[in-house]
């Protein structure tokens, strides 16, 4: 099938270079000509496990292009992917009107009698039909649109093993030849299909990620608890996730979930659900937890410095997880922005995001690739983003580097018992917090 996608950033890269590679003829659209050109060189905007391969290999086997010019993609493909941005507007929901553009194109260059138009893009209830009444209300000459939910689920950093792997395809729609015509696009990957109406399939994308932030939230607030009643959140979430009807995924409690999917997502469902008059009372308390559990760490930190005020602090980790240079919703930004308010002297570590912390941190902080440079002489760490070279940097290095060795590891990377005979000073989430026998801050 020939299939035009519009957008190339996680997702729209992903659908494009996943489809190509099954045998479908894809073109890849984007407003922005700068990444256009890269990716016409084989270089690839994100940093994705796999990606760079397939994105040479299907270009050079031309089963894959790309293209800023709207004017040809449009016109005569047998599906039109929607995989443009939907960030969050200042009151929570979601901003459609990149997806508005793309409609607007469409009708504009569309010349086919009938089209297949796919939403990949996370919208609102509602959006789907507001995007055929788009494209309806200005195309010139009589076009059937058959539009489609089919939410994605991919996530950073594994986002072609899930594209490969998926648990399930969801399509909603209305028509039956479109249904088909989507069922044989993904038919090569071989996994589950669920069809459902459209206004379903836009709600399952946003139920899913709101149910995933909500285990995290509630194993963040076990944690809290475990803390403070002296149990080890590590066993109580193994206990608990044994329990087949809870599993044991998603709940690593930590210094909360970021991101460009659960913040924003979890607040356009609190907003889709005020539209409708319905208190999403649940929803709002995960968002609260959520915002409050970084400043946790930090109120640990003060436990044993006062204030922040000229204190030498490195933090390990700027990505909002590992496996990614994306450092959107990152917990770390909200840490780093607390401790520079404070009048802290920040030194930064990460494998792979200083490229992209710069453009939002500038020179408000220090930039280090090794945990070695970052940590030296430093008073005070805060560990962020469970990095393997984080999680396999002895402990003991800790103590060698550091002015004061105190380690707020808000990823539960290390063993609170190693800490504790190395005479350390480690607190960590929803486990014993060990001090050393004696601390001096100069
Ligand atoms: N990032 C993820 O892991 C993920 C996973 C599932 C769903 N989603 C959802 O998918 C959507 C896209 O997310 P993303 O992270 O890929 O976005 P992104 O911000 O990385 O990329 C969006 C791309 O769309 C381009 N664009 C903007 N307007 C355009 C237009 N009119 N025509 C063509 N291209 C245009 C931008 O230049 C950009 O390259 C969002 O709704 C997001 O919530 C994201
Ligand atoms: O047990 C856990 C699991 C995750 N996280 C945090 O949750 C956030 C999100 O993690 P993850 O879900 O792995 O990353 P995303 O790439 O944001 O993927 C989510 O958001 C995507 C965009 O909607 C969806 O497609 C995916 O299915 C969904 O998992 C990160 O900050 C993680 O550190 C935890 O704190 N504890």
């Amino acid at each position: 099938m020939r299939i035009t996608i519009a957008g190339t950033g996680y997702v729209g890269l992903v659908t494009g270079v996943a489809l190509a590679e099954i045998g479908h003829e894809v073109i890849c659209y984007d407003i922005d000509d700068e990444k256009v050109n890269r990716l016409k060189e084989g270089i690839s905007p994100i940093y994705e496990p796999g990606i760079d391969q397939l994105l040479v290999k299907n270009q050079l086997n031309n089963r894959l292009s790309f293209s800023s010019d709207c004017s040809e993609v449009y016109s005569t493909p047998d599906i039109i992917m929607i995989a443009v941005g939907t960030p969050e507007k200042e009151d929570g929901s979601a901003n459609l009107s990149y997806v508005y553009q793309v409609a607007k194109d469409i009708s504009k260059y569309l010349n086919t009698q009938q089209a297949i138009v796919v939403t990949k893009s996370t919208v609102p209830v509602g959006t789907n039909r507001k995007v055929k009444q788009w494209i309806e209300e200005e195309i010139d000459f009589h076009s059937k649109i058959h539009i489609v939910s089919n939410p994605e689920f991919l996530r950073e950093g594994s986002a072609l093993y899930d594209t490969f792997h998926g648990d399930r395809i969801v399509i909603g729609s209305e028509d039956e030849e479109a249904a088909t015509k989507m069922e044989e696009l993904y038919s090569p990957l071989n996994i589950p299909i669920i069809h459902t109406d459209i206004e379903s399939a836009e709600m399952i994308k946003y139920a899913s990620n709101a149910f995933l932030a909500t285990k995290i939230s509630f194993i963040n607030e076990i944690a809290n608890i475990c803390e403070k009643v002296g149990a080890n959140i590590e066993d109580v979430s193994k206990g608990i996730g044994m329990d087949q009807r809870i599993g044991s995924k998603f709940l690593q409690a930590g210094i909360g979930y970021g991101g460009s999917c659960f913040p924003k997502d979890t607040k356009a469902l609190v907003q889709l659900a005020g539209d409708v008059k319905h208190r999403f009372h649940l929803l709002e308390a995960v968002i609260n937890v959520n915002n409050n559990q970084p400043l946790l760490l930090l109120k640990k930190a003060r436990n044993y410095v006062g204030s922040f005020k000229d204190v030498k602090v490195a933090v390990l980790g700027l990505a909002f997880k590992p496996n990614t240079d994306d450092i959107r919703e990152s917990a770390a930004l909200v840490v780093l922005k607390h401790l520079l308010n404070e009048g802290a002297q920040v030194n930064v570590y990460d494998p792979i995001a200083i490229a992209n912390a710069r453009k939002v941190l500038g020179n408000t902080v220090t930039y280090y690739e090794t945990i070695e440079a970052a940590i030296k002489d430093t008073e005070i760490v805060f560990i962020v983003t469970e990095w393997k070279q984080v999680k396999e940097f002895p402990l003991r290095n800790y103590l060698d580097l550091m002015k004061t060795p105190i380690v707020i590891d808000g990823r539960n990377c290390y063993e609170v018992k190693e800490a504790a005979a190395l005479n350390m000073t480690y607190s960590s989430i929803g486990r014993e917090s060990v001090t050393a026998a004696k601390i001096e801050i100069k």
